[in-house]
């Protein structure tokens, strides 16, 4: 199981400084969606530059013309990239195409997709890399959550890793780890801490010992 550290509301000289004070504790930094949206993919070359030896995911939420920006996000140094799973089978097999190209990894975000067991099974048939169950912002402000999602999909998915994101923290961790996902993504789960180093490093020791 591994530990990735979402960033979404920070600049990229912030995101450096928050990173560094994790790093020993986290396997992947992920540059969140609404970082893309300010900085373009220049957070992510710039992450990537600080800190080669962490992988890096970009949040694109890719939803259309998958090849080419992959390739951009392949390009700025992303290890994996993110496709939306409510995106076309094309785009998804466009995405997954390039991303075999350029040695890079694909993590469909299952995010708002209604018969979540049939398409993850769809997608994982179609060479994606992780399937991620995913409680957006949105929904998380209405107390929901994606533990039970986790499940339907660990059910149904036989080649993809899977992954869980949305709202996850220190108290909620342990029921997800029961579930054993490959990857879990936590962002103010750290990020909202006064000491996101000590939350990163106990996040990061539940998730070893499992
Ligand atoms: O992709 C995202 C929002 O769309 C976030 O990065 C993801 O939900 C993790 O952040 P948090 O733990 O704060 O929910």
């Amino acid at each position: 199981m591994e530990l990735q550290l979402a960033l979404d509301l920070v600049n990229i000289p912030e995101a450096i400084e928050l990173v560094k004070e994790v790093e020993e504790h986290i396997d992947i930094v992920e540059i969140g969606t609404p970082v893309v949206i300010n900085e373009g993919l220049h957070a992510v070359k710039a992450v990537k530059e600080a800190f080669p030896n962490l992988k890096v995911l970009a949040d694109l939420k890719i939803m259309d013309a998958a090849g080419y920006e992959v390739m951009k996000a392949s390009e700025a140094g992303a290890d994996i990239i993110t496709i939306l799973g409510t995106a076309e089978d094309m785009s998804i097999q466009g995405a997954v195409e390039e991303a075999k190209k350029q040695g890079k990894k694909i993590l469909v975000d299952m995010i708002a997709v209604k018969d979540l067991a049939a398409r993850a099974k769809e997608v994982d048939a179609m060479g994606v890399d992780y399937i991620c169950v995913h409680t957006g912002y949105d929904l998380q402000a209405v107390g929901k959550n994606s533990f039970e999602d986790l499940q339907t999909i660990k059910s149904v998915v036989k080649n993809a890793k899977t992954a869980i994101a949305g709202g996850i923290k220190l108290e909620t961790l342990p029921e997800v780890i029961k579930v054993n996902p490959d990857l879990v993504i936590v962002g103010g789960g750290i990020t909202g801490q006064a000491d996101k180093k000590a939350a990163a490093a106990k996040m990061q020791e539940m998730i070893k010992q499992g």
